[in-house]
């Protein structure tokens, strides 16, 4: 495809540029859309299932929607109106951009209507919103199934490319009687309404893997979401990031997809004119207000009307954000802004034949096998396209044990009827626990927080269910936990010269970094921030050092907080490695010693497998807990 010089300064053209795209790319057949799950579905299902999908493309309308902050302030209880009695429609068949200086409340209106602001808490929200006629409320699971949201950060699987990111989500999101030789050709149909056949195999990347450009990776997020035939689709603000050149092919896109019927509604912060003439509908935010609404077609009507019309060579996006925030409320409101909500809104909007509340699609979903199986796919895809991360977390834990095992050199085999000799013993079998439940902990957190964002879209928009991507995700890090455990072993041992067996070290500091790993994704669940999971795993995990019997004597530790030992998994790591590393001794002195340190550290040489019990269950529970924390999360 070629660029004009205009192009490139910036001055596009939407409606030249499509159409220079469209002419450039043969293969774009506009009617693809309409070849989608509906359609697919459709040929092989019921009436039922058909009636249900039905669905697509149907008029949203809302009224009286507002949302309160309720505050303590001085002994009493304020209220903030961040949204008061707004109004609207979103019809099909058209898109519909919200717009408003910031801080009007286009996210929090945005954010209602997607039922993503739950009415709890400080945040109260109210209002009527209809669907296609029926009432409906989208904080609820199973109806918000009905809204692609599409949030400004792309959250894609950095590893897999367009074609295998879209295929998951078709396979995954579509009836379970839609066959994968469907799912393939939906996936093709949209890649190429997308405008994404050439960049189609090429990785999606992220971070310091190149990968396809920002517009593309937008297109894919929004391709991820079409594939699952969505009756509305949200998108918070698709232009942000993106130069005007990709912009408008995303607009573009937004505008072929709602002409084909859908529902389209986004918030949008300054867009250029060009991007503007492409909207159906606009929504203007004013203080938590409607201030006007209507056709973009007649906007320049409208405010000259209101008394403002829209100077010549002025963008009409800049000036209704200009009036909006350089005029006072009362003066807007005397030029006849704010008007309310048509009186027969609801009423035209509630369909006599319509049900009572909408109705949700009823299709079998794949099953937690399938789910398993493509999640696990796409987890092998990933270690075989990042081969960096072994390789460096093998060099790295190498490089480290190296180090230990000169400083540690032989220790293990030194006569342990010196005092010194024995500490230096219990220094070694802790400075190896330590270092492997940081060692292994960090990068485990790093990668979950790059993971968490893309589990929070796809677990909200019912791609899977915890527990398929818990079990994915855990064999994964038992593998890479696995590496580098294996590789510590393999230089400590026999350098540092322990006395218990080979396998007992390997399987004490596997079972420690597995449990560590579950802290670290437990407190990467909790945060949006990586660096606060950080924070806090520090604070969690630092303590835990005063248990491994190195700094004091467990006995030594005052009982009140000595309770704490019960729930660190270093302390059962420690007596496990003491256990086998101090179990037989020489006969006299060195025994006394070895027994002098099992002793202190309240050590039972026979209870071995009480303390493997405990390091199970402590990995159980704070799995557990990861795995609820991040369900919860996902929810809103
Ligand atoms: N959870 C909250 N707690 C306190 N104030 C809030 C909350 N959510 C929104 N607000 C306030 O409500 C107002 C509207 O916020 P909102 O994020 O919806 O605006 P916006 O139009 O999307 O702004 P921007 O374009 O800057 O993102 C702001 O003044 C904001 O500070």
């Amino acid at each position: 495809m070629t660029i004009s010089k205009k192009e490139m300064s910036g001055e596009v053209d939407v409606d030249e540029l499509m159409e220079a795209m469209e002419s450039n790319n043969t293969n774009v057949d506009k009617n693809i859309i309409s070849v989608r799950p509906q359609e697919t579905v459709a040929t092989t299902s019921d009436s039922s299932s058909k009636d249900a999908y039905s669905l697509v493309g149907q008029d949203l309308v809302w009224s009286g929607v507002g949302l309160r902050l309720l505050e303590k302030k001085n002994g009493g209880d304020t209220k903030l109106h961040i949204l008061k009695d707004v109004w609207g429609k979103a019809e099909a068949g058209k898109t519909t951009a919200i717009m408003g200086a910031s801080g009007a409340g286009k996210t929090s209106l945005f954010q209602t209507l997607a039922g993503r602001i739950p009415s709890s808490g400080k945040l109260r929200s109210e209002g009527d919103i209809f669907l296609g006629g029926a009432r409906f409320d989208p904080t609820q699971r199973d109806q918000r199934k009905l809204i692609a949201y599409v949030s400004q950060e792309d959250a894609l699987q950095e590893s897999s490319t367009p074609r295998e990111a879209i295929y998951f989500s078709a396979r995954l999101r579509l009836p379970k009687r839609v066959s994968d030789e469907e799912c393939t050709e939906i996936v093709n149909a949209i890649l190429t309404e997308l405008g994404l056949d050439d960049a189609a195999d090429t990785l999606i990347g992220g971070g310091f893997n190149k990968g396809i450009s920002g517009g593309e990776k937008r297109r894919v997020s929004i391709g991820v979401e079409l594939v699952a035939k969505p009756t509305l689709i949200f998108l918070d603000e698709p232009t942000s990031g993106l130069d005007s050149f990709a912009a408008a092919q995303v607009m573009k896109l937004l505008s072929r997809v709602a002409h084909h019927g859908s529902t389209v509604l986004f918030t949008i912060h300054q867009p250029s004119s060009n991007i503007f003439g492409t909207f159906d509908r606009l929504i203007l935010l004013n203080k938590g207000r409607v201030m006007h609404q209507g056709e973009v077609a007649n906007l320049a009507r409208d405010f000259e009307q209101y008394g403002y019309p829209v100077p010549n060579q002025y963008n009409p996006a800049d000036w209704v954000i200009d009036i909006a925030q350089g005029i006072t409320l009362e003066e807007l409101e005397k030029a006849h802004f704010f008007a309310s909500a048509p009186d027969n809104l609801l009423l035209a909007a509630r369909k006599e034949d319509a049900a009572e509340t909408v109705e949700t699609p009823q299709d079998e979903h794949v099953s937690m096998w399938t789910e398993f199986v493509m999640l696990q796919n796409r987890e092998m895809a990933d270690l075989r396209r990042n081969p960096a991360f072994i390789v460096i977390s093998i060099v790295v834990t190498g490089i480290l044990s190296l180090i230990f095992g000169v400083i540690f050199f032989d220790i293990g085999r030194q006569d342990r009827s010196e005092y010194t000799v024995i500490q230096s013993q219990l220094g070694a079998v802790v400075n190896v626990l330590i270092s492997t439940m940081m060692g292994q902990s960090n990068p485990a957190m790093l990668t979950f927080s790059k993971d968490r964002p893309v589990f929070l879209r796809e677990f909200s928009t019912d791609h899977y269910t915890v527990i398929p991507y818990f079990l994915s995700k855990l064999w994964r890090e038992m593998f890479n936990t696995l590496i580098a455990t294996l590789s510590q072993a393999l230089v400590i041992y026999w350098m540092m010269g322990f006395q218990m067996s080979f396998g007992q070290l390997f399987a004490i500091t596997y079972a420690l970094s597995l449990t560590a790993t579950a802290v670290a994704v437990m407190l990467g669940a909790c945060f949006d921030d990586v660096q606060n999971a950080l924070t806090l795993f520090t604070l969690v995990v630092v303590p835990q050092f005063f248990f491994s019997g190195l700094f004091i004597a467990i006995e030594l530790i005052p009982s009140w907080v000595s309770w704490a030992q019960y729930v660190c998994s270093l302390t059962y790591a420690a007596r496990l490695g003491f256990a086998y590393e101090f179990a037989d001794c020489e006969p006299g002195d060195a025994a006394a010693n070895c027994a002098a340190v099992l002793a202190a550290n309240n050590v039972d040489k026979d209870s071995t497998w009480w303390y493997w019990l405990a390091l199970l269950g402590l990995f159980v529970m704070f799995r557990g807990f990861g795995a609820l924390i991040l369900r919860y999360k996902a929810t809103y």
